[in-house]
């Protein structure tokens, strides 16, 4: 425990179940101290969150309902943040999607409305939500997202969610240059890869936590409790001196050449 966010109202975003990385970044976001406000994507998943902050004895300041591929629902949801919390400090981008058909096989077989979707839930989410977020963040504060190396190099089958990775990467950098004026800080983790829901989206995923233990300087997977740490570390004051900047949380695996 230490309290390197007390008394700061920070949103996560992406918080499907225990292995969500976002829950990993709750779990460190609370023992800091952070007043937490938590967006699901649909009203049926409420009482599945409320059941696993309960089950951990977390408490949620609110919880909303916020679908990224809506522009009203966002609004709507950071509005309804404003009227009952008030200001926020910061919030926790851990929203991605493509369809499965499209994280297999060759790049170049991808659909244009394929490619379309990955863009618009996985890297235009972070420009909507910043738009929404920054105008109650009167106190400056953090914006951290998720990304994975798929951006920079050819990861087989990552393919659309690769590019729309680049894609979340540029737009963090160009937010980043809009809202420090504002005191508001952008970064992006950049985690190895952890078994999620979202994971198994990609085919392969065996061989790629395999190649970790094999190859990384560290000789070990990462986990969402690491993942969470590091993204503590852009939430607090502790990186007041860093924005636009990629964290690879990946047991080194990214500095390796062959
Ligand atoms: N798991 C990995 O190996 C890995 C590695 C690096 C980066 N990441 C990134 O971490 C982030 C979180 O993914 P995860 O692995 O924890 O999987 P996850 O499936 O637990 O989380 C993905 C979240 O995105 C949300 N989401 C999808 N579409 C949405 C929409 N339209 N509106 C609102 N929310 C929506 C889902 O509800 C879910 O909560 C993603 O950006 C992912 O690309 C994952």
């Amino acid at each position: 425990m230490s309290d390197l966010l007390q008394g700061k109202n920070i949103v996560v975003m992406g918080v499907a179940n225990e292995r969500s990385i976002a829950w990993g970044i709750t779990k460190s976001l609370h023992n800091a101290g952070a007043n937490l406000i938590f967006t699901n994507r649909q009203e049926r998943s409420y009482n599945k969150l409320v059941k696993l902050l309960e089950k951990n004895d977390i408490s949620a300041e609110l919880i909303v309902t916020c679908d990224v591929a809506s522009d009203q629902s966002i609004q709507e949801a950071f509005e309804e943040i404003k009227n009952k919390v008030g200001i926020i400090h910061g919030v926790i981008h851990s929203v991605a999607f493509a369809n499965r058909e499209e994280l297999q096989g060759d790049y170049a077989e991808t659909s244009r409305e394929g490619f379309l979707l990955a863009q618009e839930i996985s890297a235009y989410s972070l420009v909507a939500v910043t738009k929404a977020a920054k105008d109650i963040m009167a106190e400056g504060g953090s914006i951290v997202t998720q990304t994975y190396l798929g951006s920079e190099r050819v990861i087989k089958n990552y393919n659309v969610m690769g590019v729309a990775k680049a894609s979340l990467e540029a737009s963090m950098r160009y937010l980043a240059e809009d809202v420090g004026k504002l005191g508001i800080r952008v970064n992006a983790v950049s985690a190895g890869p952890i078994r999620t829901l979202s994971a198994k989206g990609v085919s392969g995923f065996n061989e790629k936590a395999g190649k970790i233990e094999e190859v990384a300087p560290l000789r070990r997977n990462v986990d969402q409790d690491q993942v969470g740490d590091a993204t503590l570390f852009f939430m607090s004051d502790l990186s007041r001196g860093v924005t636009g900047e990629i964290l690879h949380v990946d047991s080194g695996f990214n500095i390796i050449g062959g």
